[in-house]
């Protein structure tokens, strides 16, 4: 059996890593050891594997003897363990969710339903380094899998509104700390019919604004607010999650830098779970009719869910409270733009969790699996 390894099984992506990995009884395909990097020698989550305690996530003599390493742990851990390992000489498969290593020659960015054939190439070639995409981007790709199959965009505008657990385990928390805040608050008020709406709001603008309200992890209050910034700063302007947009569409599309054009802007919503994003699309062509273009989308991929742009459809179907802890990505407000035939806006919802995250690794482990001998 495989010898893998998991570090990061406790974060966000990692739990849902595991949950899924149970679900479809991936560890009675696997020899499957547990790392941590805090809590080492304590007791492993049980999935009826051989090792029950946990390892060093820093032990390289551990790490070296795996077949397979899968990291949710973030891009610190990358950087300090994996050229440690290299230069051990493990030859290991390295599957990975954080972004460091995505844009290396030496990695592939994971996304089977979309780019299974370099994957399998690149497994042929020897490349060792599997990396899940970043969760927005890989997303688009599935709900736009239709109109890329036609090679039909020729850019989007990405505008999208990002959840708090795409930033991790404790700003999930945090953002709940901060709701509850909030309405504690005007608790004592807020069934009171007598209380002047302008009171509440004025109580809650307050306290958002607060010296004690807990914003250590997100910087700023998200409960009753948005936050238009997310990842560090480039020099152009962009942010880097922004920056990732177009860079990683064309890698995983196996297309030269630059090739579409993807450029927008990223805002963390008081949203739990799964991204949403609105995209304004430039086509390569006039003559498509919002329904040829829908049925394109919905025929794509198994995951993807056209909505009927209407009211009922669209709050039953096209939210993250519909979406979330699902593998659909939701395709709805398919609609031409006035600026000519050729443009289109749609909006998307997928969770970020699943396929933006935890499903592309999932899915890696498997086909190395299938072809472990
Ligand atoms: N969240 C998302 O939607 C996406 C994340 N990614 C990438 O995946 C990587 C991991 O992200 P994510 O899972 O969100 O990060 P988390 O912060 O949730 O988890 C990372 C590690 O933090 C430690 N940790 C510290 N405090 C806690 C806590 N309260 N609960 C759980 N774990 C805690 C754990 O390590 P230990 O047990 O060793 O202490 C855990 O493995 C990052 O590189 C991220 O960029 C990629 C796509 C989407
Ligand atoms: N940055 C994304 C999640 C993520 O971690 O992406 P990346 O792996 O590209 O850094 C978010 O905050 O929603």
């Amino acid at each position: 059996m495989m010898k893998v390894g998991f570090v990061g099984w406790r974060g966000m992506v990692g739990s849902v890593l595991m949950d899924r990995m149970q679900k479809e009884n991936d560890f009675a395909k696997i020899d499957a050891t547990f790392f941590s990097t805090s809590a080492a020698g304590g007791l492993a989550p049980d999935y009826k594997q051989t090792q029950k305690t946990l390892k060093d996530a820093y032990a390289i003599d551990e790490l070296t003897r795996l077949d397979c390493i899968v990291t949710t742990q973030g891009s610190d851990y990358t950087h300090d363990v994996l050229p440690k390992l290299r230069a051990a000489g493990w030859n290991g498969y390295w599957i990975d969710a954080a972004s460091a290593l995505r844009m290396n020659k030496d990695a592939l960015i994971i996304l089977d339903p979309i780019n299974g054939d370099n994957i399998n190439n690149a497994l042929d070639n020897g490349i060792k380094n599997y990396i899940g995409g970043n969760c927005t981007v890989s997303l688009m790709l599935l709900a736009l899998d239709g109109l890329f199959k036609a090679d039909l965009i020729e850019w989007i505008s990405s505008m999208t509104y990002q959840a708090a657990s795409g930033a991790g385990a404790n700003n999930i928390r945090e953002l709940l700390l901060q709701s509850g805040k909030l309405y504690d608050s005007v608790s004592d008020i807020i069934n009171d019919k007598s209380a002047t709406i302008l009171d509440i709001a004025s109580r809650v603008n307050q306290i958002i604004n607060s010296a004690g309200f807990p914003k250590e992890y997100f910087g700023a209050p998200l409960a009753g607010s948005v936050i238009p910034w997310i990842d560090s700063a480039m020099e152009n302007g962009q942010t880097k999650e922004e920056w990732k947009g177009a860079v990683e569409t064309n890698k995983i599309l196996g297309l030269t830098p630059d090739t579409v054009k993807v450029e927008g802007l990223c805002v963390r919503v008081g949203v739990l779970r799964s991204h949403s994003q609105a995209l304004t699309i430039k086509l390569k062509r006039k003559d498509l009719s919002v329904e040829q273009i829908s049925e394109m989308i919905a025929s794509a991929n198994p995951w993807v869910k056209v909505i009927a742009n209407n009211k009922p459809d669209t709050l039953a179907g096209l939210t993250p409270a519909a979406i979330s802890g699902t593998l659909d990505i939701a395709v709805g407000r398919i609609k031409k733009l006035k600026f000519g035939d050729d443009y289109i806006a749609l909006f998307t919802v997928g969770d970020q969790l699943l396929w933006g995250a935890a499903e592309p690794l999932r899915r890696m482990v498997n086909i190395l699996v299938s072809r472990y001998a």
